[in-house]
């Protein structure tokens, strides 16, 4: 089906657009009342992930509502490990947990590649009802999570601010890391190409812990395996976010993605240096501007977009929008990125 409003692709592809596109990172799932309502009638996340109608209505609910140029589905990077063989809970008020963790070869080994139309196969249904009841009103974004942040949670086994436990892997036993980084990357591979066959139309690697890795580490555990994605997948344009991977950005440069994604700790003027002129940029607002006064998240948005310069730029935010944002003043940063990027 032809897209109606393909302004996402057309700017991950480096065509001039009317305007900038704009779309937030988790903006399904997080701060709509209309979310929690479906949320209300389901036992929890993952039920409401597992049932691909209900995932696919709150994919759709900032499109209607927020007025954003393209969709995500509404799933979570955890769906891979636990589609390995390492299951999830989701914790109220805390987040992820995974009761098994990854300690030895023989855990690694048991880890399976699985075939996603068996194992994902709901994540699967829910991209083809999106697609359907989208009708190509606007582009739907696959995602996964980079191998190294899925090595985190298998190896620490829930959230952490530091991740010693995965990274102490890393240093007493680098061989048996890079097994599971290569079988999560073997997965993450497999997956995306059936979201694509699926429907999705851009895909995005999420690496949310690359900032708590030196340099050297961050390129040999985990651009390496974000490296061989993006050389993997060659059907749809691709989106790599690095959060906190500011010593990262000349290396990623050189990536075959069309879009790196900026977190709001980057320099717009200093990345685009660093990373040139031949990719498309995403980001990068502060998430908190987003509690400010109208008149300072106007000021803020235009601010970036100018910075930016109107060309091979996503508009978004330089990390998920928080759970208790105002859904009143997202639609202030939407409408201010609409309407000053069409006057340019
Ligand atoms: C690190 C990470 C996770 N999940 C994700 C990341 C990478 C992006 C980032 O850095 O924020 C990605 C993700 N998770 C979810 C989406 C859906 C689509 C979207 O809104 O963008 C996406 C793209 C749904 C979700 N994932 C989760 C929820 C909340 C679960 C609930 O309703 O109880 C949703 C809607 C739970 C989750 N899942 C995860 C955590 C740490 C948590 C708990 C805290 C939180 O809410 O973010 C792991």
């Amino acid at each position: 089906m032809q897209l109606k409003n393909d302004l996402l692709l057309r700017a991950a592809k480096g065509e001039k657009t009317e305007r900038v596109p704009v779309w937030m990172m988790r903006q399904a799932g997080r701060i709509l009342p209309e979310y929690r309502a479906v949320r209300a009638s389901v036992s929890g996340f993952i039920e409401l992930a597992q049932t691909p109608e209900l995932a696919a209505e709150v994919t759709i609910q900032p499109v209607d509502l927020l007025g954003v140029d393209a969709a995500i589905i509404f799933s979570d990077i955890l769906v891979v490990p636990e589609a390995m063989g390492l299951p999830y809970e989701m914790v109220e008020k805390k987040g992820p947990l995974f009761p098994e963790v990854i300690k030895s070869a023989n855990d690694v080994e048991k880890m399976r590649v699985p075939n996603p139309e068996e194992e994902l196969g709901y994540v699967l249904d829910a991209i083809k009802i999106t697609k359907k009841e989208l009708a190509g009103r606007v582009p739907l974004i696959g995602f996964a999570g980079a191998p190294f942040t899925i090595f985190c949670y298998m190896v620490e086994g829930q959230g952490s601010k530091t991740f010693s436990k995965a990274r102490k892997m890393m240093y007493q036993n680098p061989a048996l890391a890079h097994a599971l980084l290569e079988k999560i990357t073997d997965t993450t591979i497999a997956y995306l190409k059936a979201q694509i066959a699926a429907g999705a139309d851009l895909i995005q690697v999420f690496d949310s812990w690359a900032g708590i890795l030196p340099p050297s580490q961050y390129n040999e555990f985990s651009l390496k395996y974000i490296s061989k994605i993006c050389d993997a997948i060659q059907e749809v344009p691709k989106t790599v976010f690095a959060k906190g991977a500011f010593f990262a950005r000349a290396e990623m440069a050189k990536l075959d993605c069309q879009t790196i994604g900026l977190d709001w700790n980057m320099d717009i003027k200093e990345s685009r240096s660093l990373i040139g002129d031949n990719k498309t940029l995403q980001g990068n607002l502060d998430p908190c501007l987003l509690y400010a006064s109208d008149a300072e998240i106007e000021r803020g948005t235009k601010e970036m977009l100018d910075a930016f310069g109107f060309h091979r730029h996503i508009a978004n935010l330089g990390h998920g929008v928080y759970p208790d944002t105002d859904p009143e003043k997202v639609k202030v940063f939407i409408n201010t990125v609409k309407e000053y990027s069409a006057k340019q």
